[in-house]
């Protein structure tokens, strides 16, 4: 019988573990889950008890560090940040092919990703509207990898068997390594603490400031994530890292570990997946340009419109007393820290104060309170509809969208570019319902409201895709 090369993989990367002094709990299997678009994933395959242990896994043998991989620590100093120095490792352990003690490893790791950072500027474009096409930062990769890591594997070619690799090979190749560590990676704790953080077992992108050591953990980064269906989690010790479940298990049920309350936009970008059950997460980003542009285009406060030097100086003083972001993330009303955070209302609370009543506040140091007035919810009104306004225009019909001609062969069939299109679907159309709901927040604020100022709206407020799918 022809051995299914997917699962032979799976075998022996499993084998390779056990020989290096990993545990794994007969309850449980590595199993494919490819129909699903879910690549690996471990499952039940007995019922299994709160608090259980699912896998032990040796740090010294098995985890994939820096430290723990045979590339000389006179390389790995070469960079200090802990991402740089874990792809430096990675590279050469699979520049050294079978000879590598993870060879294993890495023939079950993806060799495409379905990443934002992968995706073409037409599939891109299925996103437009949505602020995560701004936060790829390929630019800002292909830069850092030609500034701090190509010029070390260049200096070092024979070490990393890349005297035939070409540029872009090279710069392919640590793509790959960098979104698997942005997919795959741990920070890994020193002790018997939990996960780094209760809410995100995972890497953490880079702009969270962490420095902690990163390290790739085997089996444990074949669990897959689902928002709130988290039933297993890592637990770090001395020599070894365990994974336990959380709550009880049902034979047949997948584990699936916290990835994070993400929304949508951000699992895609870093996971290259979507679920509906992360929509509950789903936010949407008012850049402040959009709030000044709205005030000093339409909104007026007590009917005088703003002056900009007004307006500089209002900012100003919000600056210094940390009321002021590039951006505001607007949610769900379900979201448990609240539709729109108190950074977001208070600065547009206190950019439609009267001027008298603002001077009056600036004299005490104070702030006007964070729940909407009605000028407030006019000019936040305003705002979301331009927000909206920055995605295209749909109707719902098929052929409607900008890009259906492009996608109508491909977005239903299971071709690379149809899933896309599906998850990029998924994200906009999220966006839009949260932006629909604050849209009919606003609204709510402003009934009743004498204010003069007519506020331009389309009569039902529909969301520019009409019908609005449930995601
Ligand atoms: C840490 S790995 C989990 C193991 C992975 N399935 C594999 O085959 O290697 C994370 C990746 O798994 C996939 N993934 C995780 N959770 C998923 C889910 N609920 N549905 C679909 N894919 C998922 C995504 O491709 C993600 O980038």
């Amino acid at each position: 019988m022809e051995i299914d090369d997917f699962d032979g993989k799976s075998r022996v990367f499993i084998d390779c573990l056990q020989q290096n002094g990993t545990a794994i709990s007969p309850k449980i299997g590595l199993v494919d889950l490819r129909q699903r678009s879910a690549g690996r994933g471990v499952v039940a395959v007995q019922d299994i008890a709160e608090d259980e242990e699912l896998f032990s896994i040796p740090r010294s043998a098995c985890v994939l560090t820096a430290e723990n991989s045979s590339l000389s620590s006179d390389i790995v100093q070469q960079v200090e940040d802990p991402w740089f120095s874990l792809i430096l490792a990675m590279t050469y352990e699979y520049r050294l092919g079978q000879a590598s003690k993870w060879h294993p490893y890495f023939e079950v790791l993806p060799a495409e990703f379905d990443t934002l950072m992968y995706w073409t500027d037409q599939e891109l474009a299925f996103l437009q509207g949505s602020a995560v096409v701004d936060k790829i930062g390929k630019q800002t990769a292909n830069q850092t990898f030609a500034e701090k890591i190509t010029p070390i594997v260049r200096q070092h070619e024979a070490t990393f068997k890349a005297e035939h690799l070409t540029d872009d090979d090279l710069l392919a190749l640590l793509h790959r390594m960098g979104s698997t560590i942005m997919a795959y990676a741990f920070d890994l704790e020193s002790s018997t603490q939990p996960s780094k953080s209760e809410e995100d077992g995972w890497e953490e992108d880079s702009d969270a400031g962490t420095i902690s050591p990163k390290g790739m953990i085997p089996l444990a980064d074949m669990l897959n994530a689902d928002a709130d269906r988290n039933n297993a989690k890592l637990y770090y010790e001395e020599d070894k890292v365990v994974m336990k479940a959380i709550k009880a298990v049902k034979m047949g049920e997948e584990l699936f570990n916290d990835y994070g309350p993400l929304p949508r936009a951000d699992v895609l970008r870093r996971y290259g997946y979507v679920t509906n059950n992360y929509a509950q997460y789903d936010v949407v980003e008012i850049p402040l340009k959009l709030i000044k542009e709205g005030l000093t285009k339409e909104v007026t406060t007590e009917n005088v419109t703003l002056l900009p030097s007004e307006l500089e100086s209002r900012l100003e003083y919000l600056e210094q007393q940390g009321f002021m972001d590039d951006s505001y993330d607007i949610a769900l009303v379900s979201n448990e820290d609240g539709q729109m955070p108190e950074e977001f209302t208070t600065l547009i609370n206190a950019l439609t104060l009267g001027a008298d009543d603002f001077a009056k506040l600036k004299k005490k140091e104070k702030l006007p309170k964070p729940e909407l007035t009605r000028e407030g919810a006019q000019l936040a009104h305003c705002v979301f509809l331009d927000r909206r306004n920055q995605y295209p225009a749909r109707t719902g019909d098929v052929g409607s969208y900008p890009h259906d001609e492009v996608v109508m062969d491909t977005r239903t069939a299971n071709t690379r570019t149809g899933r896309r299109y599906q998850m990029a679907m998924s994200v906009v159309n999220g966006e839009l319902a949260v932006l629909q709901e604050a849209i009919d927040t606003t609204r709510k604020l402003m009934a009743g409201s004498d204010s003069k100022r007519k506020v331009e709206d389309s009569p039902t407020d529909s969301p520019k895709g009409g019908k609005r799918q449930k995601t």
